[in-house]
This record gives structure tokens, sequence and C-alpha cells, in this order.
């Protein structure tokens, strides 16, 4: 059997449904009526620009009443109004915009970027909080006549004639008592700051003026100065710092879109929550939430953005994830890297002092767009490590080659590391200072795109830049048949106690330290990923080598002290405690560790000053 037909709506059934849950939000209503107001003035304009419709230089204007006693809320506008015949077509069919209409009759992209509705659904959002709702309302056209159009919020509805004389419209919501809270003065200025702001009409609330109406991104850039986008920031964010830089998005193709977006400073690593872009559209505030058309490396930026394009649904506030959206997505990070690269080449000084702020979303960026990271990559830059300048990987590598080959050495804490970091400037080697939380990943992105470049944090090896080659280590004593190396190694072990702890001794090229602790770069790689992603401290590597400095005084003192075996209690606690010094400049020590570590300190200190006074 096959059948076909239409699906059949009872309007009895629907309507409750439009009227309680289209919307996400209550709040809405007021923006859906003033959005209205100001189309009806909008058309107006436009009529007047055609020669249909004269302006004597009146004003136009959106005024907003509130009777708490009648519990009434109006929205006023003097635009175009509606005949009868107009409430008939739009009001009483649901779903029926005359938006549609109007700009086919008067094309063009100008007045499209004007109308704000069209679905023909936001006038009912009203019934969402009003158990009764009056329209009166008069045409512009002449001889028309006023008509008072209500409703109860059945699907009947009354239309009788007005005695109103003003052109223009107005919305009269009786407020139900569940809905209380609308009739609150302060609420309702809210409600039209927050949505209504940018809105290029006057709106006055009760008499006085309640929107700010010049919204900064529909103002030519070469306009405006720094300071008008200072104050517009401190406007949007007024608890905010000064903002770093901001970029002034402007297009009309392939899309409309206008907007500025700012980059503030980002005090911490994880300050993510910072970002507040503000979705408009033709100047309405729609939504905080821009997920789909900013990506999300960018989302620490504040501003706005303002799109006719953007597609909405009827609640305005989810977006659909379209070609357009999409565009729209890669034309912002366009710009965004368009930005960097231009303060980078104006104002290096400047860029390398937002570095500290931008570092971290720029490297999310690289790391979640190729694109992004094709346009940005020879503008990422590193600080050196215990010094003041900036390098580039690229520079980097061709300052450094002679000595490290491809190998990139880099600090992820200066005070722990310094030793190391050290001995390496100290053979004239820079060290790049990566201290960043995400630093372990975009460390292994950069290896992925740079495959001459290999990461080494200074503390996972040592080779040849280092050390230096010393001969006595390497004689063999005839009494035992090994090397002093390996003796110092066994003396170290069986003082510790440890007898599978990783030891080696060495002939670093600086005596300064007497030992060192190794911790295998790819092994602490994973540990620090999976802390990352489990968001817990990482745990010590418990696979680390204790590097012992042959050429350091004190190793050399305690291994001869050792041959001679005239105080074995003191090689043990000098053996114990380079171990621990070593460990200590790397992790912190719980309690009992560093209990022993300073009974410890205080002993050798008593047995030095003892001998010293004999
Ligand atoms: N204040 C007003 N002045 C003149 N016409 C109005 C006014 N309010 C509503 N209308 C007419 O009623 C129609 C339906 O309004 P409604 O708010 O339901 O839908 P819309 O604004 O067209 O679209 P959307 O659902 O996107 O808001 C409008 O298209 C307009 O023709």
């Amino acid at each position: 059997m096959q059948e076909r037909g239409s699906i059949t709506v009872h309007t009895e059934n629907i309507f409750p449904i439009i009227k309680r849950w289209l919307y996400s939000d209550k709040d809405i209503f007021l923006r859906e009526l003033i959005s209205n107001a100001a189309d009806a003035i909008s058309k107006l304009k436009m009529l007047g620009y055609s020669g249909e419709f004269h302006n004597s230089g009146e004003e136009f204007e959106i005024h907003v009443t509130l009777d708490k006693e009648a519990k009434t809320l109006s929205v006023t506008d003097n635009g175009i109004g509606m005949t009868a015949e107009e409430v008939k077509k739009y009001i009483n069919q649901v779903a029926f915009s005359s938006a549609e209409e109007f700009l086919q009759k008067y094309q063009g992209d100008d007045v499209k970027q004007q109308i704000i509705g069209h679905f023909g659904l936001g006038f009912y959002s009203a019934f969402m909080v009003a158990g009764k709702v009056e329209i009166d309302t008069l045409s512009y056209k002449s001889g028309a006549e006023a008509v008072l159009w209500s409703c109860d919020g059945t699907t009947a509805f009354e239309l009788t004639s007005s005695g109103r004389t003003e052109r223009g419209t107005t919305v009269r919501l009786l407020i139900d008592t569940e809905n209380e809270e609308f009739l609150d003065e302060v609420k309702v200025r809210q409600l039209i700051r927050n949505y209504c702001d940018f809105l290029p009409v006057p709106i006055k609330f009760n008499g006085e003026a309640a929107n700010r109406q010049k919204p900064l991104w529909t103002q030519s850039p070469s306009s405006l100065k720094d300071e008008d986008y200072k104050e517009f920031y401190s406007y949007l964010y007024p608890l905010d710092d000064e903002p770093l830089f901001w970029i002034h998005l402007n297009t009309d193709y392939p899309f409309n879109l206008q907007g500025i977006l700012y980059f503030p400073r980002l005090r911490s690593d994880i300050d993510w929550t910072k970002g507040q872009i503000r979705l408009f559209c033709n100047q309405v505030f729609v939504s905080n939430n821009v997920e789909e058309i900013i990506p999300q490396f960018l989302t620490p930026l504040q501003g706005a953005v303002d799109s006719p394009d953007i597609p909405l649904n009827v609640s305005r506030s989810f977006l659909q994830n379209d070609r357009t959206v999409r565009r729209i997505a890669d034309y912002i990070t366009k710009k965004v890297g368009d930005r960097l690269k231009e303060l980078h080449r104006d104002d290096y000084e400047r860029y390398v002092q937002c570095w500290k702020d931008i570092n971290m979303f720029i490297k999310y960026g690289v790391m979640n767009s190729d694109k992004f990271y094709e346009q940005v990559k020879d503008i990422l830059i590193f600080p050196v490590a215990l010094g003041e300048s900036y390098t580039t990987l690229k520079d980097y590598l061709e300052h450094n080659k002679e000595k490290t080959g491809g190998k990139v050495y880099y600090a992820s804490d200066t005070g722990a590391q310094a030793p190391y970091i050290e001995l390496l400037k100290s053979q004239d080697i820079e060290v790049l200072l990566l201290d960043a939380y995400i630093d372990t990943h975009f460390v292994s992105f950069l290896e992925r795109h740079n495959s001459e470049a290999r990461f080494a944090r200074v503390d996972s090896d040592l080779d040849e830049n280092v050390l230096s080659k010393d001969k006595a280590a390497e004689l063999v004593d005839p009494a035992t048949n090994k090397t002093r190396s390996e003796q110092l190694v066994e003396l170290f072990q069986r003082q510790l106690g440890q007898a599978k702890l990783k030891v080696r001794a060495e002939a670093l090229k600086s005596e300064a330290t007497p030992a060192v602790l190794l911790l295998p770069e790819s092994l602490r790689r994973i540990k620090e990923m999976t802390a990352l992603v489990q968001q817990k401290p990482m745990e010590f590597l418990d696979d680390h080598t204790l590097v012992l400095n042959t050429s350091n005084p004190l190793i050399q003192n305690v291994q001869r002290l050792a041959d001679t075996g005239r105080d074995d209690a003191l090689v043990t606690l000098v053996c114990q405690h380079v171990y621990d010094l070593a460990l200590l400049s790397q992790k912190s020590f719980d309690a009992a560790a560093m209990g022993q570590f300073i009974q410890r300190s205080n002993d050798v200190l008593t047995r030095l000053s003892n001998r010293a006074v004999e």
C-alpha cells in the first residue's frame, strides 16, 4: 500500500509549544520585540530612501515602558506600523514573516543587513511571559486606520479599531504572575543593555536612554584611534586590564562580518576562561557562545563579532555547523595570524613583550591548525634560558649547529636546571626556555614538523659538548682490575645502599657541580603527558641516573678518603649528601627525607668544625 499526503498541524496543540518551548531562554522575548520595533523603523527609513515615505525630520526611537501597577511592559516604535490586513497576515499566521517579502521587494545587501527577523516567530515569544498581549498599531500608509489586536494566549484573537493617532506600533504585555521578575526595573534595564545595547536606534526605558548605540565595529578602522578601541574594551569588560592589542575585522565577501577581537593579558597558563567573545547579528546580541565560529584555541580572545550571515536557528543561540561557519572560522584564524605577523614585523619589541601572554594560545593554535602553523611558524619565538633575548628555532639551529648538530637544548625550570644550563652556557651553547605546561606537547609537535631538530631537556643526557676526556679516570688499577671511574661508581652504589641505582662517573667540562641527575627524555615526556591528561603533578622518575663529576674536588676527595679507609662514616655521609643535593634540585623532599637531610647536614658541619678546631 502506498499513500501520500500532507501532515496537518492543529494550531491548538502547536501553539503552546511555540509559546513555551521554542526558545531556550525566557529573557529573549524583549530582544525579539525590540528587534521587531527596530525592523519596523529600518523598513520605514528604507521607504524614505525610495521616496515612498516622506520623513519630515522626526527622530526614530523605541520606547520601553514599565507600569508596575497595571503589570504591563510595552514596546513602542514609530516605525512602519501595520494595517489590519498586515496584522492578519503577519501576526495571525504564525511563522509568516514579512521580512522575506520585504527583502524581495527591496533587494540588495544593504537591506538584508538591516533587517533582523526572518522566521516569523519572534513575536510569539511574548507569550512566554505574558498572559495577554496587545498590538496597537497605525500604518504609515496614508488613510490607514489604527487597529488593536489582542490575544490571551489561546488561538483566539480580537481585532478592533483603535483610537491611536501616532504612526507606529505598541506591543503591550500583561505580565503573568509567574513572571513578575520582568516587572522589575533593574532587570528590564539589564536585559535591554545585554541584548540591545548596540542597536542603531535609540531605546528609551521609562523615558531614559538605555542603550549605547555606537558599535565600534561598524565604524571604519581608519577613523578610529587606539583610545577608541581601549575605551570600547573597557566598556565591554569594565573590570579587566588594558588589552594587549586588537584586530578590527571587516569583510563583505564571501560573507558579511564585522567585529573587533582583543588579545587580553592572560595571567596564568590556564586562564582559558577569560574569553568572552560576544556574537551579534545586526547589532543585536545573540550569545556568548561562539564555539563554532571561533576555533577553540582562540577562545581566550575577547570582543565582538557581528555577522548577519551566521546561520542561526530560530532561537538564535545554536549555530549550525555549515560551510559558512567553517569559512568564517578560517577567516578569523587567518586574520589573527596576519595581525601577529604584522606586530612581529612592525614592532618586534612589543611582540616580545606580549609573548608571555600570547604564547600559550599561539602554541595551541599551531598544534590545532596546520594552516595557522604555516602562517606563523616563522614568528614562533623562544626565550633563551638565563638570558634576556629571544630566538627562533631556525636561528637556534643555525647558531648552534656546529656544536650541537640538530640538538635543541631546552630547560623547563631555570632554577632547578641552573647547573646544566650554566654548563652549556659555559660552552657557548644556547638553551631555550620552554616552561609552559603544554610545552611537552609543543616540543613533540615541533620535532614532527622540523625533521632536523631533536629537542633534549638539559637534564636528559650529557654529551661531548659538556664532557671532557679524563684520562686518569680511565686508568686501570692492577689490584682490582677496574678503572677509577668504575671504582667510584661502585663506591656510591655501595654507600647509598642502592645496587639498582644507575650511576655514571664523567668528567664534566665544569668542575662546579659534584653530581647531577639525568632523566631520560622520552620516558620523562611520556610521564609528563600522562600527568597532564590526569591533571596530577608528575611523579618523580625512578629511572634516573646519577652522574658523578670526576672533575669536581669533592668527588675526588671522597674517593681518596675511601681509598685510605680512615673515616668510612664520613665517606657514607658525603656520598649520601651528594646524591641528596642532586635530587633536591629536581624534586622536593617529603618530611622524612627532609628531616634526614637536615640531620646529615648538621652532622657534616659538626665534623668539619671539629677538625678545624683540633
Ligand atoms: N513592531 C512592529 N511593527 C511592524 N510590524 C511588526 C512589528 N512586530 C511584528 N511585525 C510584523 O510581524 C511579523 C512577524 O513578527 P515575528 O517577530 O513573529 O517574526 P520576524 O520578526 O519576521 O522573524 P523572527 O522570528 O526571526 O523574529 C514581522 O515580520 C513584521 O512584519
